[in-house]
């Protein structure tokens, strides 16, 4: 007699996982390589920036006092006691009517309060002597770049979890981060089980089929941060697989499986888990696509039972692995980012449960919209191409109208969300 499942909402599914939040790990890597990975600690200022009192133009560094007077009718003139490119620094200081030509990133000079660019003055010579003159006045502070302006030492800049993007790089270098505290990557074990499933170079023949889950969930991985440790494909064998998934528990953080988590002769993940001495802690939710997928943990480590299905293992993929992994990530904001967005086509298929249609979101007119990206069946690959986001329709009886209030979740975003549930 067939085992009956009972559903748990989405919301319950996704708690249960997340109470085996698992603590993620830093490790240290050259700057160079920090790009698109993701900071294990809050980003801080080491030192104020700029630090010191610098130009923003090209001109001449004066007391701004000294021009106070300058007119058109009343031009000021000062001597040029000195001149400096970025990187240098003068050593003289000025005195009432004296002035160094500066250059942007120069350091002011002690006593120079103002930068006069070079388009406003009008530079002469006289016995070997240099001189600016001015026709108008200039105020104490303009045209300077002041000390921490830009970042005051011991400001935290950026939140740990954040994802390493080109400006965070910028911030990096500045501080004199050569080194990069970074999450390490957890290792994700994956398998793919079915004796249908052929590799990409073979040639199809009647019954089989391409693996092309296993390329579609490698790079889910790689998308949300994590590494790919991938153990091949599986043969519909109980004791291959018990052997297999048993050996591979200790190498990985976590482990993937896709397919046979239903209810099929085949289907051995749920003996499995049984034989492991795992917990389920689900192995239906109350869904479309993905209801049989099943989590089970083993001494505190999570095994994802994905559907064999392509659309109901990306969905389950997205839902529940993603937060655990952006968690080990140091995200304080795990979860798939949720927006509203208004239904731009008529989705008539009624489904009692909650449904997670692949989709693409666009905003048109400061309004985002949402499509289906191609046919909404579990077991359909090509509408995942086109999808940046899965629509959520309540579970109901009824289809849905163009023009309904809808909510995405959104896949390409890195911001994510605390709990979308
Ligand atoms: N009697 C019932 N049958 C089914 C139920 C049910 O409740 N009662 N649930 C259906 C639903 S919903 C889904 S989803 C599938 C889930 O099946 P499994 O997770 O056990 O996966 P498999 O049976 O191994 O395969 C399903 C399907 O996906 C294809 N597949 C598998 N692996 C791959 C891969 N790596 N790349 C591409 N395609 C793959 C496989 O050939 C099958 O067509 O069960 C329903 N049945
Ligand atoms: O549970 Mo299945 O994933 O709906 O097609
Ligand atoms: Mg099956």
């Amino acid at each position: 007699m067939l085992e009956k499942r009972s559903p748990i909402s989405v919301g319950e599914a996704v708690r249960r996982v997340m109470n085996y939040n698992i603590i993620g790990q830093t490790e240290y890597i050259p700057i160079n390589q920090a790009y698109g990975r993701y900071l294990s600690e809050d980003l801080i200022a080491t030192s104020d920036v700029p630090h010191f009192d610098r130009a923003p133009y090209d001109g001449f560094a004066i007391r701004s006092v000294d021009s106070q007077m300058a007119s058109q009718i009343n031009p000021i003139t000062f001597e040029v006691i000195d001149e400096i490119g970025a990187g240098m620094v003068t050593t003289k200081k000025l005195a009432a009517f004296q002035a160094v030509r500066i250059m942007t990133g120069a350091m002011m000079p002690e006593g120079a309060d103002t930068v006069v660019m070079l388009e406003l003055a009008k530079d002469s010579k006289e016995n070997e002597k240099s001189f600016m003159t001015v026709k108008r006045p200039f105020r104490k502070g303009d045209n300077v770049s002041f000390t921490g302006e830009d970042a005051k030492e011991g400001e935290v800049l950026v939140k740990k979890g954040a994802f390493i993007n080109p400006g965070i790089q910028a911030m990096l270098a500045t501080f004199g981060y050569a080194e990069v505290p970074v999450a390490k990557k957890p290792r994700i074990g994956l398998f793919a089980t079915g004796t249908e499933l052929l590799d990409v170079g073979d040639s199809l023949v009647p019954g089989k089929i391409r693996n092309s889950n296993s390329y579609m969930i490698a790079a889910q991985i790689m998308r949300i941060g994590g590494e790919v440790v991938y153990f091949g494909k599986l043969l519909d064998d109980f004791n291959a697989c018990y052997e297999a998934i048993k050996a591979s528990l200790e190498k990985v953080d976590i482990l993937l499986t896709t397919g046979g988590v239903s209810v099929g002769d085949y289907d051995y993940l749920p003996a499995i888990y049984e034989k492991l001495g795992a917990e389920v802690l689900f192995n239906k939710v109350g869904m479309r696509p993905g209801s049989v997928t099943t989590v089970a943990q083993l001494h505190g480590k999570l095994l994802f039972g994905l559907s064999g299905n392509p659309s109901a293992c990306y969905v389950g993929f997205e839902l529940f692995v993603r937060p655990i992994v952006r968690g080990m990530l140091f995200s304080s904001q795990p979860h798939l980012s949720k927006e509203e967005s208004i239904l731009e086509v008529d989705f008539p298929k009624a489904n009692p449960f909650m449904r997670f249609v692949r989709s693409y979101a666009y905003i048109e007119n400061g309004q985002m919209k949402v499509v289906p990206s191609g046919l909404d069946k579990s077991n359909i690959v090509m509408s995942l191409a086109g999808a940046n986001s899965l629509m959520i329709l309540p579970g109901g009886t009824r289809g849905f109208m163009k023009g309904t209030k809808v909510e995405v979740l959104l896949l390409e975003d890195h911001t994510g969300s605390e709990w979308p549930w």
